[in-house]
């Protein structure tokens, strides 16, 4: 056994405290995530695998979050951001989810010797390691193990309390780059209001205000934040109703709110009584998810989800990159299956902007996205951002412009890129930017919903014996396996006008996803049926057959 910093005594005295219960762990697209009441044992092993993790990068700053973003209120999670804000390296999921997994304080220790050996780690070092977590109950009982495990493995920690995620992530990579020439910002939340409120300020400079956005914050810690942050803009500026602020109340949180509430029923919020013309958005539980909405003059309910927003930021950006002069600088789009067909369509056809496809999860599509000079990426559930490359970041700033409205167009963009949160999807910051763009444009939700119509969609869910038997290929849009459901699939869907179908098991759920998309909402629904049932039968369904 390693002579180590890490307190075998202590690890062994804490995995007695937060024994490990019969559960199989895994670190998946969003961490670890379940009912909150059998998450004890993980939050001391993430204390122990984020000091590691901080030490095998020379006690780099990693940060813990703990969060079930648009979940239930009596589930929870954990997950780990690396230093430059980034979702944890896919390398170190497998790690954290042999650790999880393991049961006696024996197998723990080898875990962690394996680990140390495997990366030759100096134990003598000191791990850093920031955390922050939502408004869930569980919360305060859950850091405490966490705390157990940062202690036993004897890494400098710092409890940031209450935050979204998009700041936790914020923190991180301000702290890693501190004093250095991409420093991103101060390490603190005020910190984080300044640089989104300063770059908010300038690029709204001189434009009339819009009115009242009114903002669903599904009664998570998104409230209170938003509200912090009114406290640097000025109500002339710009100005925000918030509703489901209500962070007390037991079974609130999520509670028919929220930003996947609103994008996976199609309708608004509890709480929000649509008036036509008026703008409406909504943060999902931990606010790194964000949807738009509005009712027309008939009262009818449309969504502008993530899709959405990427188009108008693509549109937004490709503008701003020509009148500043740079054409230098390249625009693409990332998006994933779930994207919405016309959106595609839009994107290629009218904003001739490259489009490329990654598996669901932000982790790909924000690697993806890094490709570009400015790559915007969006799942179709509101979850996204824009990155700016080095080379891009550079060209903005130093460039200049050879007539006023090429100089606006730079300082513009300069702000953008301040305004935008790089490091993942953030829904104040990513609400701003859309906040921006229609306040330059002059343009109500429903003058922003003119660029394309989606085509109906519907996204089921089918309960398999076991869902590892689906696999996919081409950016998971074909079933390679099981053998023939694919042409099956293929065989139904060309019944349908402008129908597509895909299947894939979820990463999050112990389920299959079916989606579908075709002409009209009855096609689309049939599909849907027809895919599900086809799923059902061939792919060993359980329970009852799926019904839309
Ligand atoms: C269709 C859908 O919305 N899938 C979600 C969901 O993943 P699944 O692997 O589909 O369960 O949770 C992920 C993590 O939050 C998110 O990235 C993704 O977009
Ligand atoms: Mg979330």
């Amino acid at each position: 056994m390693t002579q180590m910093i890490l307190d075998q005594q202590r690890i062994r005295a804490a995995n007695e405290i937060h024994p490990t219960p019969d559960v199989k762990f895994a670190y998946g697209t969003a961490g670890f995530r379940m009912q909150a009441d059998k998450l004890d044992s993980i939050m001391f092993k993430v204390g122990i695998i984020a000091a590691l993790r901080s030490l095998k990068l020379n006690g780099a700053t990693i940060g813990v979050m703990i969060t079930a973003s648009h979940n239930p209120e009596e589930d929870n999670g954990v997950k780990l951001v690396d230093p430059r804000g980034e979702m944890l390296e896919q390398s170190w999921e497998g790690l954290s989810t042999e650790l999880a997994n393991a049961r006696d304080a024996d197998t723990i220790l080898s875990v962690i010797d394996s680990i140390v050996a495997k990366y030759n780690i100096n134990v003598d070092n000191k791990a850093n390691v920031i955390y922050a977590y939502d408004t869930r109950p569980s919360c305060p009982a859950l850091v405490a193990s966490l705390k157990d495990g940062l202690d036993a493995a004897g890494a400098d920690s710092t409890d940031f309390g209450l935050k979204t995620t998009p700041q936790l992530h914020y923190l991180v990579k301000c702290i890693n780059t501190k004093g250095t020439n991409d420093a991103y910002g101060e390490p603190t939340e005020e910190g984080y209001y300044v640089k989104l409120s300063e770059a908010f300020k300038t690029l709204m400079k001189g434009k009339p205000a819009m009115p009242t956005i009114s903002v669903d914050c599904a009664n998570g810690v998104g409230a209170p934040k938003l509200k912090e942050f009114l406290k640097y803009i000025d109500s002339n500026v710009w100005s925000a109703n918030i509703v489901n602020d209500d962070i007390k109340t037991p079974g609130k949180l999520n509670y028919n709110a929220g930003a996947d509430y609103v994008k996976v029923q199609q309708k608004a919020p509890l709480g929000a009584v649509l008036n036509a013309g008026d703008r409406y958005c909504s943060f999902d539980g931990d606010a790194d998810r964000l949807v738009y909405y509005y009712a027309d003059d008939a009262g009818v309910f449309h969504l502008l989800d993530g899709d959405k927003i990427a188009g108008l930021a693509a549109m937004f950006i490709m503008d701003l990159v020509k009148t500043a002069g740079v054409d230098s600088i390249n625009v693409g789009v990332v998006q994933t299956a779930y994207a919405n067909g016309s959106s595609t369509k839009y994107l290629t056809g009218q904003l001739k902007v490259p489009v490329s496809f990654v598996s669901t999860g932000v982790k790909h599509l924000h690697h993806e996205a890094e490709k570009y000079d400015v790559g915007v990426y969006f799942e179709a559930n509101g979850h996204g951002t824009v990155l700016f490359s080095p080379e891009a970041l550079n060209t903005i700033k130093t460039s200049e412009g050879r007539t006023p409205a090429q100089n606006t167009a730079l300082t513009q963009l300069q702000a953008l890129t301040e305004l935008i949160n790089q490091t993942v999807g953030d829904a104040l910051s990513d609400m701003l930017l859309v906040e921006v763009i229609l306040t330059h444009r002059h343009w109500t939700c429903q003058e922003w919903d003119q660029a394309y119509t989606d085509l109906p969609n519907r996204l089921a869910k089918v309960v398999v014996a076991d869902r590892t038997i689906f696999k996919t290929t081409d950016a998971e849009r074909r079933l390679v396996e099981p053998q023939g459901l694919q042409q099956e699939i293929d065989t139904i869907v060309s019944k349908y006008s402008n129908g597509r179908s895909f299947v894939r098991a979820s990463g999050t759920e112990d389920a299959v996803r079916v989606y579908a998309e075709a002409a009209t909402r009855t096609e689309t629904d049939s599909l849907a049926l027809a895919v599900a049932q086809l799923v059902y039968d061939r792919g060993g369904g359980v329970g009852s057959a799926p019904s839309i």
